[in-house]
C-alpha cells in the first residue's frame, strides 16, 4: 500500500510561508475573491483523487455555516487556545481541547 504524504505539500513553507499559522485570509485575494492554489490538495490529486470531494466540500460548508450562524465559538474561561500541533497517524488529528459555544441570540 502506498500512502502519499500530502502534508509535505500542505505544510510546505516554500508555498505557504508560515504554514503553521492559522491565517485563512491567505486564501482571499486583494479583490476579495478566493485564491485557488494548486498546492492546496487535501483531497489528493490525479487518478486517486477523493471521489467524495464535492460531497465533502458541500457538507463541510453547510455544517460550518450553520454552526457559525447559530453559535459564537470562544476559548474556554481560562483563555487556553487549542494547540495547532496534531496527533500524527494515517491522518493528523487534533489533540483534545475545550471551547465555549455561545448561542447567538
Ligand atoms: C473532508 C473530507 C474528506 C477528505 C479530506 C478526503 C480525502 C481523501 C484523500 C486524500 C484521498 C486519497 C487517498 C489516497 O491517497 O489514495 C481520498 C480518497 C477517496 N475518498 Fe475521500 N476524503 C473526504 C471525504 C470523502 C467522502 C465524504 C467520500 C464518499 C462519500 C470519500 C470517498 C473517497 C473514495 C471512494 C476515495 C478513493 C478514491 C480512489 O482511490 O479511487 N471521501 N479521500
Amino acid at each position: 500500500m502506498v500512502i502519499p504524504n500530502l502534508d509535505s505539500v500542505l505544510y510546505d513553507p516554500e508555498v505557504w510561508g508560515d504554514p503553521d499559522t492559522f491565517r485563512p485570509e491567505r486564501f482571499i485575494g486583494p479583490d476579495g475573491k478566493l485564491i485557488r492554489y494548486e498546492e492546496f490538495i487535501p483531497f489528493s490529486t490525479g487518478r486517486r483523487v477523493c471521489l467524495g470531494e464535492s460531497l465533502a466540500r458541500m457538507e463541510l460548508f453547510l455544517y460550518l455555516a450553520a454552526m457559525i450562524q447559530h453559535f459564537r465559538f470562544l476559548p474556554p474561561e481560562d483563555g487556553q487556545m487549542p494547540s495547532l500541533e496534531g496527533i500524527l497517524g494515517v491522518i493528523c488529528s487534533p489533540k483534545p481541547f475545550t471551547f465555549r459555544a455561545v448561542p447567538r441570540l
